[in-house]
């Protein structure tokens, strides 16, 4: 592994509204992995993803990429080095889906460039990595939740950075399109850090987890070690099984039955 475009994220401390959101973070992103992050609403996802993609600042602690602080970084620089796909992003104007995704090619040419036949073909070709070719002339304000999802992400590949930080990107999508996305990221030769609330598809295509509750690290490892009845108990509060995925052997999550969670079939056992 060479040390360049690892991510490290240390002792991370932010406060927002008054409010102390994360604890002295800290875990590192391997170069060429795929990091997934996990735990309960609130705990401070997108927080900390946020802050990886400098959408707020953080009090303590250090976000470096190849040892170089991200806040030290002009926006340019760090946009060659990271493209997010953040959660619920405003689009400033009405552009079209082939805008967007072009909008990734804007550190490399910037913005009022015109697009070369390289940056041609790499649009062309983000389009239809993420299946939204025949929407490209569409204004993005028509699009679905899912659909606009997928320009996000064409986008980010546009940007042909070495780090990807998604949050929630699986949201909005089908099953089908879920997959399709995750193996998108799953083939990115780079690094990187997904925030995700399907347990399952954090199994199989993460490998390593990160735990956050209440704005700290309970635990990160790969997921057979984090995906445990006991932590999804402990962090989750859910009663669940965790087996191996018939065909990957990754873990699988199954929670309890609604009659064995509510007691029922309990209490019948005690009046019979
Ligand atoms: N600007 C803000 N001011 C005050 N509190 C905030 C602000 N932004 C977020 N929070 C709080 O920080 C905590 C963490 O929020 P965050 O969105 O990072 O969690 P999350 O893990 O991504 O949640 P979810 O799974 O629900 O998307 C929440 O309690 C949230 O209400």
């Amino acid at each position: 592994m060479t040390p360049e475009h690892a991510l490290e994220i240390r002792d991370l401390t932010v406060e927002l509204g008054g409010r102390r959101i994360l604890h002295e973070v800290g875990f590192t992103v391997p170069r060429g992995e795929v990091v997934g992050i996990i735990g309960p609403n609130g705990a401070g996802k997108s927080t900390l993803l946020s802050c990886v993609y400098r959408h707020i600042a953080y009090q303590r602690g250090e976000i470096t990429v190849d040892g170089r602080e991200l806040r030290t970084l002009p926006r340019r620089e760090l946009a060659r080095l990271i493209a997010a796909v953040p959660q619920d992003t405003p689009f400033a104007f009405d552009l079209t889906v082939e805008d967007i995704v072009a909008a990734g090619r804007i550190p490399h040419t910037g913005a009022f460039a015109r697009n070369r036949d390289h940056d041609r073909g790499i649009i062309d070709e983000c389009l239809r990595r993420v299946n939204v070719e025949h929407l490209r002339h569409r204004s993005a304000a028509t699009l679905s939740g899912g659909e606009r999802q997928r320009a996000l992400l064409g986008r980010a590949l546009a940007q042909d950075a070495p780090i990807l930080v998604l949050d929630e990107p699986t949201n909005h999508l089908d099953l089908a399109n879920q997959e399709q996305l995750l193996e998108l990221v799953h083939e990115h030769t780079g690094t990187s850090l997904v925030a995700i609330h399907d347990l399952n598809l954090a199994a199989e295509y993460c490998d390593h987890i990160v735990v956050l509750r209440d704005g700290a690290v309970v635990t990160d490892g790969p997921p057979e070690r984090v995906l445990t009845p006991e932590l999804l108990h402990d962090v989750f509060r859910v009663r669940a099984h965790v087996v191996p995925h018939p065909e990957s052997g990754r873990p699988h999550v199954i929670t309890s039955a609604r009659r064995v969670r509510s007691g029922v079939d309990a209490q019948n056992s005690v009046r019979q």
